[in-house]
């Protein structure tokens, strides 16, 4: 690992630090650089609120809307809560926010001197959406690009994650202002795209595929969701929309085959009780693996 570019001093391997997390700063003026220093996010990210930390940052991006982006970020959230991580779900899709509802968490926040405190759900994980901080969740919120991509950068900035070790971040579907601004200014360890077996959710695949190229945010998957049914009454699973085809899709673009989701109305139904969690997500347990090697 190249020491330089792990500390930010000028020192280069005089400064002593072996690994990235040596340079906490734990060598101190020895290495020249400062703490403050070791602090300096990535040009152009920002950095996080002042009282928080963040260790993994994964965004969650859909070609087109209402392929079950926000329900697959939950269950990931899910999953990794259930691994023991702390993890938080940050709801970028400001004017179609669904998180809260599917958590069961309702607002106000709370606004402290150190930021606004996150609603946490039943499980522990912490949730930031728009909806959080309206008076009525039916209320639409009408504003333009600018002013909703602030409010992401503003709910990274102004809210107390306190220690994540996670962060999953559900972006509105498409490639407008605000994925484009997440890609910019959060530090992402990556993306994760979902898709449906219908071929127009496919084809559109590949736009969220070469924006996240052309912003140089590595793809850390693909997941298909939808790809069968589950029968309510035998719990047999069929192809409701035809074969899937997400394990052609990511080879087609060169991407990690994840995992896939079929239609259960359990989910559904837990979703719209805000019981998400009681969800069975073993079926992310080959997903988490694969995120987590990454
Ligand atoms: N695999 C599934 N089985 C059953 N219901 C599902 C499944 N995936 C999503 N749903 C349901 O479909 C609805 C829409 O899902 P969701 O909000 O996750 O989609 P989305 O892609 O995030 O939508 P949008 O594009 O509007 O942000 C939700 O009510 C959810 O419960």
């Amino acid at each position: 690992m190249e020491e330089k570019a792990n500390c930010g001093c000028e020192e280069g391997k005089g400064c002593g630090c072996k690994e990235e997390k040596d340079c906490g700063c734990g060598e101190g003026k020895d290495c020249g650089c400062e703490s403050e220093e070791t602090k300096t996010p990535v040009p152009g990210k920002i950095p996080v609120n002042n009282f928080s930390e963040v260790k993994n940052v994964i965004a969650v991006m859909s070609g087109k809307g209402g392929v079950g982006k926000s329900s697959v970020t939950s269950l990931l959230a899910c999953g990794f809560r259930k691994k023991g991580f702390e993890v938080g779900v940050l709801d970028a899709d400001i004017t179609g926010p669904s998180l809260p509802r599917m958590f069961g968490v309702k607002g106000l926040l709370e606004a402290t001197p150190f930021g606004l405190l996150p609603s946490e759900s039943s499980t522990g994980i912490k949730v930031m959406s728009m909806n959080l901080l309206m008076h009525d969740e039916d209320e639409p919120v009408i504003w333009r690009g600018p002013v909703l991509s602030n409010t992401v950068k503003q709910f990274w900035t102004e809210v107390v994650w306190d220690y994540l070790d996670y962060l999953f971040v559900d972006l509105p579907p498409g490639t407008g202002d605000v994925p484009l601004t997440v890609m910019q200014s959060l530090p992402l360890n990556g993306l994760i795209v979902v898709t449906s077996p219908q071929d127009l959710a496919a084809m559109i695949v590949k736009k969220a595929v070469k924006m996240a190229n052309l912003m140089n945010i590595p793809i850390m998957g693909l997941i298909e969701n939808m790809s069968g049914a589950v029968c309510p009454k035998c719990g047999e699973e069929f192809q409701l929309f035809g074969p899937g085809h997400g394990r052609e899709v990511a080879e087609k673009f060169n991407l990690r085959f994840l995992g896939s989701l079929p239609v259960d109305p359990e989910l559904s139904v837990l979703c719209d009780e805000g019981k998400i969690e009681d969800y069975k997500s073993d079926i992310f347990t080959n997903v988490i693996p694969e995120i987590l090697l990454q």
